[in-house]
């Protein structure tokens, strides 16, 4: 997979900017600069030590294309460990192509997606799982992914994997020696130490597979279901909570028919509020599709909101406990909001009865809103918040947000506790030795110690050409 070609590939995004930045690495990348880089000072870039800066243009044949910074850093010191030199230069469009064509006819080739970091990986700069966190900081838009993906850049994540496995590969060791030795029943591995080993690897197991709940949440955004009849004010309390006029906000009931989905960062973690059409039953067809389709949303959202008219709770308190006992027959896990709107309506004696009847619904929370006043709104946020465990985000506590790190630790986990049971059976050494060299194998895939060109290409693949 390792190859001997210099890259070349603009770093920085296209399209005109003041500084774009030309990244060049491999054996060449000094030389091919320097072959089209005439420096101010006169002086060779060849000879210039590492990490220097050095004005001067970039010219073919007799045509100055541009005045540059050039930065030069030489194997083994550089981001991706080979001879990299960048050139930083006026941000137009043309000129970055001009200065990207020249130095591809004059012996460079194009980067391919992300192979700037592959050779950083298959140098030894980053292991894989820090490789990964460098594609998940490009595209972290809140501090929490911002943290996660920065801890795992700095190889907080890596090095526990990295440990128990250098421990765990010590007793393979050890255990395969004994095989050696079958006729003379030995035991150089430690059994207290071994059970020892074996429990602590299954606890930090289990907290980093249980991570990724917490993870997935803070990558992707915790889908919340708004549920309410028409016009209760849906619309109103997305505006409020997103601070803008997406959804349609109209009188006419109903409008809410398709589903809108839009974004709020609370407190750095993402929430993904689905707007549904209730779930009264009715006769026409159009909102029944409308039900079903809410539905469908409660089941992939993490916490329902329900909304209601609370103008209309003298009237109908019957209707909406029976809507909500609904929810949470069908949903006992999921935990509920309960939101009565528009009670800038009610008298204080009807907001006492409302809180009253709300109070006597078990698991379930409420919050009394005027979406339209504001009021309630920043209760409402808070209240999300605290359905999100980030406990471990406030300890610094790994997260794991990779589904193939995911995989691999449930697929050791699982190798881990066979070698659990080989222990609790007094099992023999051959046999636990298989286990422990699958377990071995799983941690490897994380950090890439184990790895194949296939595995690489996709990882690789999905960044983008530059990085
Ligand atoms: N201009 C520029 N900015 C950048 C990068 C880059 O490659 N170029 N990066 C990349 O995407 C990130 C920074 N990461 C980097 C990591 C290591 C080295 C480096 O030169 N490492 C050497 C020397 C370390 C030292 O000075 O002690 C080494 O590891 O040996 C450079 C950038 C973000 N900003
Ligand atoms: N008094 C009062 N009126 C409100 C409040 N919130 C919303 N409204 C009004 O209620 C009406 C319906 O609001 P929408 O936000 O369109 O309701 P919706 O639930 O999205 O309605 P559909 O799109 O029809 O499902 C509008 O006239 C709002 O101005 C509130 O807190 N107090």
């Amino acid at each position: 997979m390792i190859n001997q070609d210099t890259i070349v590939a603009l770093a920085t995004p296209s399209g005109a900017g003041a500084i774009a930045v030309i990244r060049l690495s491999g054996k060449d990348a000094i030389t091919l600069a320097e072959a089209q880089f005439k420096s101010v000072s006169g002086k060779q870039l060849a000879k210039q030590p590492t990490h220097t800066i050095h004005l001067g243009h970039i010219v073919e044949d007799q045509r100055t294309i541009d005045e540059v910074l050039v930065s030069v850093f030489k194997n083994p010191n550089s981001y991706t460990g080979e001879h990299v030199v960048e050139i930083s230069c006026h941000g137009s469009s043309y000129i970055q192509q001009e200065i990207i064509q020249l130095f591809l006819r004059n012996g460079c080739r194009m980067a391919t997606a992300g192979e700037f970091t592959l050779r950083a990986f298959l140098n030894g700069k980053l292991d894989l799982s820090q490789a990964e966190a460098v594609a998940d900081l490009i595209s972290s838009d809140n501090e929490a992914s911002h943290q996660i993906a920065m801890q795992q850049m700095r190889g907080g994540f890596s090095s526990e994997i990295a440990k128990l496995r250098e421990e765990l590969l010590n007793f393979a060791s050890l255990i395969e020696l004994e095989l050696d030795f079958a006729e003379e029943d030995v035991e150089f591995a430690d059994r207290t130490q071994f059970k020892e080993l074996i429990s602590r690897i299954t606890f930090v197991l289990k907290r980093l597979i249980d991570s990724f709940a917490v993870g997935n949440v803070i990558k992707n955004g915790i889908p919340v279901a708004i549920v309410g009849e028409p016009n209760v004010g849906k619309s109103t309390l997305l505006n409020a909570l997103l601070n803008e006029d997406r959804a349609i906000v109209s009188d006419i009931a109903g409008t809410t028919r398709d589903t809108i989905e839009d974004e709020l960062v609370i407190q750095g973690i993402g929430f993904r509020f689905i707007d549904t059409a209730g779930i009264r039953e009715t006769k026409d067809v159009v909102e029944g599709i409308g039900i079903k389709k809410t539905f469908e949303k409660i089941e992939q959202s993490q916490v329902v909101l329900y909304l209601f008219d609370a103008t209309q709770f003298v009237d109908n308190a019957e209707q909406f406990q029976i809507e909500i006992e609904k929810i949470k027959n069908k949903y006992p896990l999921k935990p509920l909001l309960i939101v009565p709107n528009k009670i800038d309506k009610l008298s204080a004696e009807e907001e006492k009865q409302l809180e009253t009847f709300l109070g006597a619904i078990e698991n379930s929370k409420y919050i009394l809103l005027a979406a339209k006043e504001n009021r309630g709104v920043e209760a409402l946020k808070n209240a999300l918040i605290g359905f999100v465990n980030t406990g471990a985000l406030r300890n610094n506590e790994t997260i794991v947000t990779n589904m193939r790190h995911y995989d691999s630790l449930l697929k050791a986990f699982e190798e881990i506790q066979k070698v659990q049971d080989g222990i609790d059976m007094n099992l023999s050494s051959d046999l636990m030795a298989i286990d422990i060299r699958q377990a071995l194998y799983h941690f490897g895939e994380i950090t890439g110690q184990v790895t194949n060109d296939e595995l690489l290409g996709n990882i690789f693949a999905n960044f983008c050409i530059g990085k």
